[in-house]
């Protein structure tokens, strides 16, 4: 992948997503449709965003039990995604049952921990230990499980790199230096990210929420 940033086209507004997406064409190497723009927008939307001819990541972060995510799974492999999203702790017959309905084509990732949470959060929804060890965990079940790989924050994707060497690493969270952190509680800069082994690197707010997406766009892709 030669530029590693998938902006997230986070809005339900189809003509506005269409127009970031053109703002910052040529300087992303993707466009990640998540649920806020699925939920208003479903197979329709997506084939809009497609006009655009760069790879789709649908990040829908399937979370059910094996059956209902493998259905959901065929339901959207005519939409050809690059990349789609499940949660890591739906457990290894949903993801082996995820990976085995999904597109040959199709990377599909595990979500592990939230970038929005860190460990006081963890505690409280009674997961045990740090972030790292949750991600590494994680990382572990979605390898023997046959997925393509995990998604977590630029703190860990090193530590998760050396336990699964040929793994896919989506790291999102990520914010340039002096960004507002907004909902983020684990970011790092784009840069960070990358050194660190990240292989697909997720930003919506820092350039979907700034005056120039385009200046922001090659600003990013500057650093990297
Ligand atoms: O799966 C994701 O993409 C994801 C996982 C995660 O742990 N944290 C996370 O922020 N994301 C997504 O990454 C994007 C981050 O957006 P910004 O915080 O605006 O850069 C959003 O579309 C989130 O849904």
């Amino acid at each position: 992948m030669s530029n590693p940033v998938f902006v997230a086209l986070d809005t339900p507004d189809l003509e506005q997503a269409i127009t970031i997406a053109k703002s910052v064409r040529g300087h992303v190497g993707g466009l990640k449709l998540g649920l806020e723009f699925f939920c208003a927008h479903g197979h329709h939307g997506v084939h809009e965003i497609q006009k655009l001819d760069l790879p789709i990541f649908l990040d829908l972060k399937l979370h059910d039990i094996p059956n209902t995510v493998a259905k959901a799974m065929q339901a959207i492999n005519m939409l050809e995604p690059a990349v789609v999203t499940v949660h890591a702790s739906g457990g290894r017959a949903m993801m082996e049952d995820a990976k085995a309905a999904a597109n040959e084509h199709t990377k599909v990732v595990g979500v592990t921990l939230l970038t929005s949470l860190d460990q006081n959060d963890m505690g409280k929804i009674g997961y045990q230990g740090t972030p790292h060890d949750q991600v590494e965990r994680l990382a572990d079940l979605a390898r023997e499980a046959g997925l393509d790989g995990i998604v977590c924050s630029g703190n860990e994707v090193g530590a998760a790199h050396k336990i699964w060497k040929d793994g896919f690493f989506v790291v999102p969270g990520l914010r340039p230096k002096g960004g507002a952190m907004g909902d983020q509680k684990r970011a790092v800069t784009p840069q960070q990210a990358r050194n660190n082994g990240a292989s697909l690197l997720v930003i919506g707010r820092p350039i979907t929420g700034a005056e120039d997406p385009n200046a922001a766009a090659r600003a990013i892709e500057a650093t990297l």
